[in-house]
């Protein structure tokens, strides 16, 4: 019986169907003569089709039966069509045909071939060309794809019309994951794969107990589909046990990885004592009976005595009392908690502690977290001593790692390490048992509440730990406790905690500690005294160390400032860094300024990086890199570098806008002026901050006022015609950039929301220019500003003369002593009329002139 029927979506010549337009219509094909014949032919429409038709399978010779049953096939209007001669159909074109050859107990056969036009048939198949196996199909029915298999079922009738789509899904993917896995090419994560591990088990297991156990169940012979997919299972089973074992491997070796990793930086940290240079002098360390891998690191970096900070607190640490120290910026307050850490772990006898978590460091801020555990890392460089920083902004995956390699010491912000740290009991167990709990910056860790993670942590630290009893208050009470801490095997928590502006109301409240009263009430929150509550300190007596000045700056630090109005700040910036070249930082109150002065400054010509806290953090440290690197370059940063960073020879800071507070002051003048080298402190000082600017005065300097910075004025008129001009630029730049910024979100956001940008309709540049000339205004602007940016190049690179001054007619000029400054041998390249004096000894000549003038 030959069968054809009415073709449905298919262009008998040319099978290449017509495309779809954009909006979903197909363009209807020109049909010749024979192909409308062809159509008028063929009968009937054929009823929807079955869903579990697959119209996307390739024609072949002899098509593979699947379902439905046959009562689908009969519900077609069938009629029988002699195909036109000169309709040529490829095997091609068949598969357009609606997928008949699909259909169960439909085949497909071709007759003839291109030359003498095919046939195409299709064929009811009858069942006695059903396979052995297909028997029992008969037997059990055609299979119905709605209802699942029975068990007995899919054992004699397995194949893809019975397969679970979704667990075939499932298995590809797995069999690629397996095949990633084994390739190693990706990090295995162990999901829980048990489920469709389950499922393919299953299916193999019900497909090998026909062939494997014949005794049990009647013989099924496979059909070469069903022995390829029972290949294809049994080989993923295999590739999957293969891959999970591969995990379990790799997660060992990961394992052994991170601790060697971390065993690797240990001693690649560590230096060869050789190279030590042991006739430094460090004898003045001798009183604190210090291990000698730490003398050695003393050695290593030079540093032959104790700062005083250092001297006061190491023997009251190593007494293991608790500390509560206060010294100047720049003092080594680091190392005053930081010895005193190594040394502890340095006389742990037994190896299981030399593996715990000893010490946990909390600073407020990401870069000084890093800073401190370099410092550390630095003086336990002949140590087996693991330092870590866990901050927020890095990769937590990493420190996830990192903390896997059982860190003795961790140096962290609270909200990173709380984040981590809650995830995990055994996290949180480690915590339990640290010796010291340190907070650097104490006073900044409460500023404003910021940080309530801290409170959780030391709740964690605090909890279990014995009840704390007042020192020395009875010798034998002391002995038990020390036997207790050996059979507990949990120290005693030791708290240090330590800043540069020890405030007076927290000494006030920490004297009245001394006497074991407990203040009134409860201490206000956000305070030291709050902080100092919270912290439960082992010994109600702590050790107050306070060795700062009524000034609380570093004591070479030079003070100054300069009294201008707003709008000549930048004239004196750039003065300033003009006439005074070296590493500076410059403060400014807010984030708006830095976006503001960088660019403006960077046009002017000056080395000049940003620095503040919403920027990501991998450029906050790149930032600071640069800065570390150039010894000329100008750092503009908020308040967030303030505090402890510790950059070597910071020879000025400028505070753009007075401090809102003497501990901003202290912190900000502390970058410079470290560890007994100079430094100069200015302040640029308006009318509107002359209130700011007098309680600076009362609180730091008991009323006398700061001294003026000697400014030389004559240069001053061909500063503000540059500064104005690039300020000029920038306003401009900055608007056009505002525009197309705006822009750029716009579409950005029609972008995700899939909705149409209408440039005519949406753009704020094209709202904003109204008019056809407008158009050219923006040409126009950027010709201008390319313009002024050439003036701007050709000014700066003439040399800054005193007002008045020809390099033409320098006899002519209005100041006198012009041509001995000019001949003067260092004179200043870009500013030739100057001295190359320094800032710090210009402020100090200007006070001895002054000193000398009220003597006189
Ligand atoms: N004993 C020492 N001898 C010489 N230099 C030292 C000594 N101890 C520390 N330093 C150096 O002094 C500098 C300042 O140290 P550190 O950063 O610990 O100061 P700090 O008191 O914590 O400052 P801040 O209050 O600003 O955080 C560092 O560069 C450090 O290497």
């Amino acid at each position: 019986m030959v069968w054809n029927v009415k073709d449905i979506d298919l262009d008998p010549i040319d099978s290449t169907k017509p495309k779809a337009t954009k909006k979903g219509k197909k363009k209807q094909p020109q049909l010749s003569a024979d192909e409308e014949a062809w159509n008028k032919l063929s009968l009937g429409v054929p009823p929807p089709l079955p869903e579990t038709l697959d119209p996307s399978a390739e024609g072949s010779k002899k098509r593979k039966r699947t379902k439905p049953n046959i009562e689908d096939v009969q519900a077609f209007a069938w009629s029988e069509v002699q195909n036109p001669s000169s309709l040529l159909l490829t095997s091609d074109d068949a598969g357009g045909f609606v997928c008949l050859e699909e259909l169960s107990d439909v085949d497909v056969e071709y007759e003839g071939d291109e030359a003498t036009g095919q046939i195409i048939k299709f064929k009811k198949v009858t069942p006695k060309k059903k396979s052995k196996a297909n028997k029992s199909d008969k037997k059990l029915g055609p299979a119905n794809p709605e209802k699942p298999l029975s068990i007995e079922e899919t054992k004699a009738f397995y194949d893809l019309d019975t397969f679970d789509e979704n667990l075939a899904t499932k298995q590809n993917a797995e069999e690629q994951n397996a095949e990633e896995q084994t390739e190693g090419d990706q990090d295995i994560e162990m999901q829980d794969n048990s489920e469709i591990d389950g499922q393919i088990e299953e299916n193999v297991e019900s497909v090998s107990a026909d062939v494997e156990e014949p005794s049990e169940q009647p013989e099924v012979k496979l059909s070469a589909k069903e022995r390829k997919k029972k290949e294809k299972l049994e080989k993923a089973k295999e590739k999957r046990k293969a891959a999970k074992e591969a995990a379990k491997e790799k997660k060992q070796t990961e394992q052994t990885a991170d601790e060697q990793e971390g065993d690797e930086e240990v001693k690649s940290n560590r230096i060869s004592v050789t190279e030590v240079d042991q006739d430094f002098d460090t004898s003045k360390w001798d009183q604190f009976k210090l291990h000698e891998d730490i003398i050695n690191g003393l050695k290593y970096h030079k540093f032959g005595s104790p700062t005083p900070i250092q001297e006061k607190t190491l023997p009251l640490a190593n007494e293991g009392r608790d500390i509560i120290g206060a010294a100047e910026t720049g003092s080594g307050k680091t190392l005053a908690f930081g010895i005193p850490i190594a040394q502890y772990i340095a006389s742990l006898e037994n190896e299981d502690d030399k593996h715990k978590l000893a010490a946990l460091i909390l600073t407020p801020t990401r870069e000084l977290a890093i800073q401190v555990k370099n410092h550390i890392q630095n003086i336990t460089c002949f140590m087996d001593i693991r330092t870590i920083a866990v901050v927020g902004g890095m990769s937590a995956q990493k420190q996830i790692r990192q903390l896997k390699q059982k860190p003795n010491i961790i140096v962290a912000t609270p909200g990173r390490l709380w984040e981590l740290f809650s995830e995990t009991d055994e996290h949180l167990n480690s915590l339990k048992q640290i010796k010291f709990l340190v907070l650097d910056e104490a006073d900044r860790m409460i500023e404003g509440g910021h940080f309530q993670e801290l409170d959780e942590i030391l709740k964690v630290v605090q909890q279990d730990r014995k009840e704390n009893v007042p020192q020395a208050e009875d010798e034998a009470e002391n002995e038990t406790e020390a036997e207790a801490e050996v059979e507990s095997n949990i120290p005693k928590l030791q708290t240090l905690v330590f800043t540069a502006t020890l405030s007076t109301s927290l000494r006030f409240d920490v004297k009245k500690r001394k006497g074991g009263k407990k203040s009134k009430g409860k201490a206000s929150e956000g305070t030291m005294e709050d902080l100092i509550e919270r912290l439960e300190l082992k010994n109600k007596d702590p050790a107050i160390v306070d060795i700062t000045t009524s000034t609380a700056v570093a004591s070479k630090l030079v003070e100054a400032k300069i009294d201008c109005l707003n709008t000549e700040k930048d004239v004196f910036l750039y003065y300033f860094v003009t006439r005074y070249p070296g590493r500076t930082i410059v403060f400014v109150n807010s984030i708006d300024s830095i976006r503001r002065l960088v660019p403006v400054s960077k046009l002017l010509g000056m080395e000049v990086i940003g620095l503040h806290a919403q920027m990501q953090q991998k450029q906050r440290l790149k930032n600071l890199d640069r800065f570390k690197a150039n010894n000329k370059a100008i750092l503009v940063a908020s308040d967030v570098a303030a505090r402890g960073l510790d950059i070597p020879l910071v020879e000025h800071v400028i505070h753009y806008q007075i401090p809102r507070s003497g501990e901003i002051y202290v912190h900000r003048s502390g970058r410079t002026a470290r560890a007994n080298q100079d430094g100069v402190s200015l302040m640029l000082c308006s009318p509107e901050e002359l209130s700011l600017y007098k309680k600076l005065v009362l609180k730091l300097r008991k009323g006398e006022p700061y001294p003026d910075f000697p400014v030389d004025y004559s240069i001053q008129r061909e500063m503000k015609k540059r500064v104005e001009l690039a300020t000029k630029i920038d306003k401009q730049e900055h608007r056009l950039q505002k525009i197309s910024h705006d822009d750029d979100w716009m579409k950005r956001m029609a972008n995700e929301l899939d909705i149409e940008y209408d440039e005519d309709e949406h753009s704020i540049k094209k709202q904003k220019r109204k008019h056809a000339e407008d158009d050219d205004e923006e040409e126009k602007t950027k010709q201008r500003i390319r313009g002024w940016k050439a003036e701007l190049k050709h000014m700066c690179a003439q040399p800054l003369l005193p007002h008045g001054a020809s390099m033409k007619y320098i006899t002519g000029s209005t100041m006198q002593d012009l041509v001995q400054r000019l001949l003067n041998e260092d004179r200043n390249e870009k500013l030739p009329g100057s001295a190359t004096s320094k800032a710090v000894d210009d402020v100090k000549s200007k006070a001895k002139n002054n000193k000398k003038g009220q003597t006189a």
